[in-house]
């Protein structure tokens, strides 16, 4: 009653005054009786979350955790409710089996908070619960088999040939390519195939297909999601005023996969490609179009924008470093004599190669970022510590591959590293997990690994590359929005002479 005698500017002071008193409380619990209150980190990061979300915002947050290690050590505290760990021991320990709550038993859960399942989109394989989870990994293992790999040995290596031509013509158009883009066109269309049952087009139509481009604005978009995600009325608000355009574009997206999933069902289940597996239960397990969808379109994502990363990372890292890219030209043109006996079972006898692709692996990991997991009731020990339940805990790939305590000259490529070279003995190598360990590890590392050392030993056997003065400073120019912002890798290519 004495509330509703109070005037208009009354009533404002008195909201101001009570959001400051909250605040202020909120403030000081966190940092005074909060759980993780002895964990080192800076102050604004250990008493709110928005010092965390505005370096996440702002594309530096993988390089920022290097910083914050160095300053606090392996432990940090990066938001009131969050610790990042730069421990090696930290992998197992969050991201292995049975990695351990009070009872021992209960594993680390994915965080709702970042794999934030959309309004009316099934669950896919990345952000379904530890039950539906085992199902779809099991269905989907079929695929990625060794068999099944070797069976979808033509259908890559026609699309390799296609980016090959492309880039002949481009170079005897003396015209520079954008390497970024080039393997953007090929690991979309490989994997579009075999997940989707068609390409994408984009090296037939030398552009990105809409598919692709929505895919790079959503990665974007999601960090401003990710961190409004532990504010849910700020949540609700953001969403709420998304233009009906943005609705449009991703109601299409939506309608453009299920048509392309629907040519794929039409086609009949014997098809080695990666969804045939999930096909084949569809009626069994009462799976929906929606849920089909939903995965083959996380086996898109996950799938082609990761290698194609890698792929431009390594091919920038080797032009920039004159002597690694001497000796993988030297390995590949003299273990062939022509260019039809470079095929899945032979690239397997490059070492180098193999070497150079694992020190981009760590130079330049494609997934840079901390994949957050929450800690089980009871609590957990991650690399000697004891942690509190509900903790959100993460390990930042660029982070631990860039220090010192665990790879010597960290900044630097050596491919030697990899080799078993005593001057890097002392690397510590339970620090390098670019695909992650436990039971939600990389199902497509292998995959991964045949692409990537086929399509950069095809692109090096044909040609010799030159960076474009534009593109010098490449990698050090870029930030990280979910997926790493690349922008054009430009490359003049010259036929190798032989
Ligand atoms: C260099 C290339 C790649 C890297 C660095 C990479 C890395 C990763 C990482 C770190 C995860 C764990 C994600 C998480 O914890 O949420 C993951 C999961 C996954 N990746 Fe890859 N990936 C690559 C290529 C591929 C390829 C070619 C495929 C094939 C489609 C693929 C399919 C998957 C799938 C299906 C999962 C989810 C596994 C599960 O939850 O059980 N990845 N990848």
């Amino acid at each position: 009653m004495a509330l509703l005698s109070l005037s208009p500017g009354h009533l404002l002071t008195l909201g101001v005054a009570s959001l400051i008193v909250y605040t202020l409380g909120y403030v000081a619990y966190n940092l005074f009786l909060h759980p993780l209150r002895r964990y080192p980190g800076p102050l604004l990061m250990r008493a709110t979350r928005w010092a965390y979300n505005v370096r996440l915002i702002s594309g530096t947050l993988p390089f920022d955790m290097l910083a914050l290690h160095q300053r606090y050590g392996p432990v940090v505290r990066v938001a009131p409710d969050e610790l990042a760990f730069a421990d090696p021991r930290a992998w197992r320990d969050i991201m292995g089996h049975r990695s351990g709550g009070g009872d021992g038993q209960d594993e680390m859960v994915k965080s709702g908070k970042f794999y934030r399942p959309v309004e009316g989109v099934p669950r896919d394989i990345v952000n379904a619960d530890r039950q539906e989870h085992a199902q779809l990994r099991r269905a989907l293992a079929h695929g990625f088999s060794e068999r099944s790999m070797r069976e979808q040995q033509p259908l890559i290596k026609g699309y390799i040939d296609l980016l090959i031509r492309r880039l002949r013509e481009i170079g005897e158009r003396g015209e520079l390519a954008d390497m970024t883009a080039w393997y953007n066109f090929t690991t979309f269309d490989v994997i579009g195939d075999l997940a989707f049952g068609e390409s994408f087009g984009c090296l037939q139509d030398s552009a990105y297909h809409p598919w692709v481009k929505n895919i790079f604005q959503l990665a974007r978009a999601g960090t401003v999601v990710s961190s409004l995600a532990h504010y849910p009325i700020l949540l609700k608000l953001l969403l709420a005023l998304v233009p009906t355009k943005f609705a449009e574009e991703q109601k299409k997206h939506t309608e453009r996969s299920a048509a392309k999933l629907k040519r794929r069902i039409n086609a009949g289940q014997e098809r080695a490609d990666l969804i045939e597996g999930l096909l084949k239960r569809a009626d069994e397990w009462g799976i929906t179009l929606g849920e089909l969808c939903a995965n083959g379109s996380i086996l898109i994502i996950g799938g082609s924008e990761t290698t194609a990363t890698l792929l431009a990372g390594v091919t920038y890292l080797l032009l920039t470093n004159p002597e690694p890219m001497r000796k993988v030209v030297a390995e590949i043109r003299g273990a062939f004599k022509s260019e039809d006996e470079i095929d899945f079972t032979s690239v397997n006898r490059l070492p180098y190669l193999l070497a150079c692709l694992e020190e981009a692996l760590r130079m330049y990991p494609p997934v840079s970022m901390g994949l957050p997991r929450v800690v089980p009731s009871g609590g957990a020990i991650i690399a000697g510590n004891y942690v509190p339940e509900n903790t959100i805990v993460a390990v930042y790939q660029w982070a631990m591959y860039h220090n010192s305590d665990h790879f010597k000259d960290p900044f630097a490529y050596h491919p030697e590293r990899w080799l078993g070279n005593p001057a890097f003995a002392d690397d510590n190598k339970e620090a390098f997990q670019p695909f992650h360990v436990g039971p939600r590890n990389c199902l497509g590392r292998n995959l991964a690994y045949i692409e990537m050392r086929l399509i950069l030993a095809r692109v090096l056997w044909n040609f010799d590359l030159r960076i474009a003065e534009d593109s010098v400073d490449w990698m050090s120019k870029q930030r990280v929005y979910n997926f790493w912002h690349k922008g054009e890798l430009n490359v003049s290519l010259t036929p190798a002479v032989r």
